[in-house]
């Protein structure tokens, strides 16, 4: 079972008096006036960037549970990388703290922290830098070499590595025998082999064709069902964010400006920033039906034998139910009815515009029989 990741308040920092700046940070939450608090903020961390000081991340706090893959998401230059070089103790925070597992590695020592990082901590990195004169297994061994894991169990493990990520007979092969996503896979693998609970993937697929891309998402998603991992998972780009995220973070200059799954951030972005990240997103890519359903009912919806949509039947299809039947479609967990979607909200989820708030009223036809009427 992998552990849960905790940050707390962090905070760095470059440059002059750093822990000066984290207190002027702070201040900027203080608003007497009833002012925006992220607009104080900008506003300090640009005074703060004109005296040569980098606020690169500003109080950030989340929480990642064993078995998600929780994504940060930003442009260039909002933090991303400094925020995970503190998740794994190669960056010191200024402030605040990082808790793996329950084990501050803000407290440890540098010899006990090299310990936590080899043994329970993985990174995935864009390019991923094999060794040329090392065949595939022994690059995917090479962070158990470093543990001074015995050959025969390395070799083991590695080539077990190697099979979950689809290199099974490719063990003995050199690295420019294999295409770029196939050595981006020897990466994965070489993550995998150690065992560890933490994966921090940074823009680990950005370097790949797009096919490829997708190729590795779907095997990504695929292992975590069984390996559970705890995944943060960094990119710039917000399909690949939407396609991996249990849930994700959005980042802004150095600060997390909303955290949620792929449909709170679609459908209830945290601010017009946010929103304007998401206007491109295909959202019936995106969307399901417990996203998009009423959850106000009176009792009565499903009383007909009509086809229904489950909670996660994806948006397409629930469109296309919703061509099927002649009300709205109720939407069914197990056999108790969670929601209802009328057609027209469908519409309103696919623009920009604000969603329409349809209200599904049931009515008696010909036959006396309860139906919910079209919205
Ligand atoms: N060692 C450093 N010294 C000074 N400033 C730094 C240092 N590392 C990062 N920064 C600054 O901190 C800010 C955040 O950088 P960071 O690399 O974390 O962003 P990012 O979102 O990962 O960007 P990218 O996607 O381009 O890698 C930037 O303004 C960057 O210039």
């Amino acid at each position: 079972m992998s552990a849960r990741l905790e940050a707390e308040h962090l905070y760095k920092v470059f440059g002059r008096k750093p822990d000066q700046a984290v207190e002027r940070l702070r201040q900027g939450d203080v608003h007497e006036d009833g002012g925006d608090v992220r607009d104080d903020q900008g506003d300090v961390r640009e005074e703060l960037r004109a005296g040569g000081t980098t606020a690169a991340v500003i109080d950030a706090s989340f929480t990642v549970e064993p078995g998600e893959i929780f994504v940060v998401m930003g442009l260039s230059g909002s933090g991303k990388s400094t925020l995970l070089r503190m998740l794994n103790g190669l960056s010191e925070p200024t402030a605040g703290h990082v808790r793996f597992g329950g084990q501050d590695l803000t407290e440890l020592s540098d010899r006990e922290l090299r310990e936590v990082r080899s043994k329970k901590i993985s990174m995935v990195f864009q390019h991923f830098a094999l060794f040329p004169h090392r065949s595939v297994r022994d690059n995917a061994a090479y962070g158990l070499e470093v543990q001074g894991v015995p050959r025969a169990e390395r070799e083991r493990r590695a080539d077990e590595a190697l099979a979950l990520c689809g290199l099974a007979g490719w063990e003995e092969s050199w690295p420019d025998e294999l295409s770029g996503g196939m050595q981006q896979r020897v990466g994965l693998a070489r993550a995998l082999a150690t065992d560890a609970d933490l994966l921090l993937m940074d823009e680990s697929f950005s370097a790949l064709d797009p096919l490829i891309r997708r190729d590795m998402q779907d095997q990504l998603l695929d292992l975590q069902k069984t390996l559970k991992k705890t995944i943060v998972f960094i990119t710039h780009d917000l399909n690949e964010a939407m396609r991996l995220g249990d849930r994700i973070a959005v980042m802004r200059d150095g600060r997390i400006v909303q955290i949620g799954t792929a449909q709170d951030i679609l459908i209830r972005p945290a601010n017009d920033y946010v929103a304007s990240f998401t206007k491109d997103v295909d959202r019936s890519r995106v969307l399901t039906a417990a996203a998009v359903m009423e959850t106000e009912l009176n009792g009565d919806e499903a009383d007909c034998d009509c086809e229904t949509a489950a909670p996660g039947t994806p948006f397409s299809e629930l469109c296309a139910i919703s061509a099927r039947v002649p009300h709205a479609v109720a939407v069914v967990d197990g056999d108790r009815l969670v929601g209802v979607v009328p057609a027209q909200r469908l519409i309103g989820f696919l623009g920009d515009e604000d969603v329409v708030p349809g209200v599904c009223q049931s009515r008696r036809d010909k036959g006396g029989k309860k139906v919910i009427s079209r919205a």
